[in-house]
């Protein structure tokens, strides 16, 4: 007879950003967690992010997703600041160059806007904030930042979004250069993760 296995505890990605999910599964493998994303609750309607910020736009999404499936959710909201530009395109990351998202043309637009600016000018960081909120309405934030400066020009096809054009003086490399444990190493996204996972920890 094969050994009873406990039941595991379910917690749903509140995202659908597939670089995301990846890099989540991959930082959530040693966790005793059935690992569960918005494509297993197809039929939820769309989130709208109207926050005004990371923290609010993590919440809004998490907030939503446990309300609607009874589980514990954790979602992402996470987004590129650059100085030159004043902090843009942060929360409007995913969107800078209008809809539909898309990475290409986000990634044009910024080159444009730092035409001629020196590297070391192109002092930039990502921001992940991330949202747990369990069953009963209990929230939980942590944030992970990572620095860097925007590439003259893109290189590498790992990751997503803008990360052929930011570059981590470091490593010598962008972030698409990295491999996906390497960036799961560095990444806002991991540092955020690593609170997460004591957090998700205390409440199983
Ligand atoms: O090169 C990148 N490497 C990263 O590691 C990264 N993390 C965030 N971003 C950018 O910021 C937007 C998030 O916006 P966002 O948090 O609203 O997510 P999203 O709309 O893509 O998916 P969802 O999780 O909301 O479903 C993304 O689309 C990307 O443009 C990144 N770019
Ligand atoms: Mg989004």
């Amino acid at each position: 007879m094969p050994e009873a296995r406990p039941n595991r505890t379910s917690i749903v990605i509140a995202s659908k950003n597939e670089g995301k999910l990846r890099e989540f599964k991959e930082l959530m493998s040693d966790l005793p967690v059935e690992i569960l994303s918005l494509k297993d609750f197809s039929h939820l309607p769309p989130i709208e992010e109207s926050g005004q910020t990371f923290e609010e736009n993590a919440l809004i999404k998490a907030r939503a997703v446990a309300q609607k499936t009874g589980l514990i959710a954790m979602a992402d909201d996470s987004g590129l600041e650059v100085d030159y530009l004043r902090g843009e395109p942060g929360v409007r990351s995913a969107r800078f160059a209008g809809e539909p998202a898309d990475d290409a043309r986000n990634i044009e637009k910024l080159l444009s806007l730092l035409e001629g600016v020196p590297l070391s000018d192109r002092t930039a960081r990502f921001r992940c904030v991330i949202a747990i909120v369990t069953a009963r309405g209990t929230e939980y934030v942590t944030e992970g930042v990572c620095e860097g400066l925007i590439a003259l020009s893109p290189e590498g096809d790992k990751g997503f979004g803008y990360d052929p054009v930011f570059y981590l003086p470091q490593y010598g490399k962008t972030m698409a250069q990295l491999d996906l444990k390497t960036k799961n190493l560095i990444s806002h996204r991991a540092k955020a993760f690593r609170q997460a996972a004591e957090i998700i920890c205390k409440l199983l």
